[in-house]
């Protein structure tokens, strides 16, 4: 099942678009990680799922349904915004209590244990709490909703280390336990890597790639070797990224093949590696999908 489908999605603001010609399918029970620089377009993704924001062109559903599109619908979705808004005259009692009143699933014992485990005072007014407490309130309320997709943007950027290390975990947790599906922007890769079995790239408001990380990792090598020029890899074998050193090239490849050359010493990458490949910039040209000669 999907619950995130997006096919030739753009949006404008203004003259500018924040995103364009986005395409993907994210399958439910996963959690996927959306990386990509500043300004890539990912909470713009992130706010189209929601309903937050219409498309320009292109169309997206989530769960099913066009995004905010009634009760049911948002019922579905929680989201949790990059700058984690609460209401500040109200306390965190009354957040919970709003949570419930305005979500059919809500999980009362989630909630309550959350909070009492975070150490955050019910009668507090949530206009004085630290950033990062402001953070777990919303990050309690969007689990305790029991969507059936949960999207954060940048959910653990406010959090301690060890908060984020519980967050991460609580969120694992409900993943496994509530079938819940979970799309979330950050740009802790290492964070990413201990969390996601799926993963999209934005650069430049494009999906740069997107798939289950296990077969994005599989399907990826690095190539080191003595200096040459890359416009002698065989078909098949996408160049992802290109560095040089006075002797010796390193070259990121896509390729289902195995690598025949000897010249190459092959090594597998991290997460981490793909994803700042990725990150690092267009592909110079695309001579690696000539043949060699
Ligand atoms: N309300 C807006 N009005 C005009 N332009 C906007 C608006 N919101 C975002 N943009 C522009 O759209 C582009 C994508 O922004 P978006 O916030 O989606 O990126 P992002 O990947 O979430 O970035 P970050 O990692 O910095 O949060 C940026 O160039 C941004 O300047």
């Amino acid at each position: 099942m999907t619950v995130l489908r997006a096919r030739e999605l753009g949006k404008k603001y203004r003259r500018k678009w924040a995103l364009t010609d986005c395409t993907l399918d994210v399958p439910a029970g996963h959690v996927t990680g959306l990386v990509g620089p500043n300004g890539a377009g990912k909470s713009t993704l992130l706010n189209l799922a929601a309903g937050m924001l219409s498309p320009t062109s292109g169309t997206i559903e989530a769960c099913g349904g066009v995004p905010g599109s009634g009760p049911a619908q948002l019922a579905k979705v929680g989201f949790v915004a990059q700058n984690t808004p609460v209401y500040p005259g109200l306390t965190v009692a009354d957040h919970l209590r709003l949570g419930a009143r305005l979500n059919p699933s809500w999980d009362d014992r989630v909630a309550q244990d959350r909070i009492t485990r975070i150490g955050l005072d019910p009668k507090q007014p949530a206009g004085k709490l630290s950033g990062g407490q402001r953070a777990q309130l919303a990050l309690t309320i969007g689990i305790a909703k029991r969507p059936e997709l949960l999207l954060l943007d940048e959910p653990v950027a406010a959090l301690d280390p060890l908060a984020r290390r519980e967050f991460l975990q609580d969120l694992m947790e409900t993943v496994a336990e509530h079938g819940l599906s979970v799309v979330m922007s950050s740009h802790l890769v290492a964070d990413l890597e201990r969390v996601c079995d799926h993963l999209i790239v934005l650069v430049d408001s494009q999906v740069r790639i997107t798939g289950e990380v296990e077969d994005l990792l599989g399907a990826h090598r690095r190539l080191t070797g003595p200096r040459r020029e890359i416009d002698s890899l065989p078909a098949g074998q996408e160049v992802v990224s290109v560095s040089h050193t006075d002797r010796q090239t390193t070259v990121l490849v896509r390729t289902e093949e195995p690598i025949l050359d000897p010249a190459w010493t092959v090594s597998r990458l991290t997460l981490e590696d793909l994803v700042l490949a990725y990150l690092s910039g267009p592909v110079p040209t695309r001579p690696a999908l000539e043949v060699l000669r």
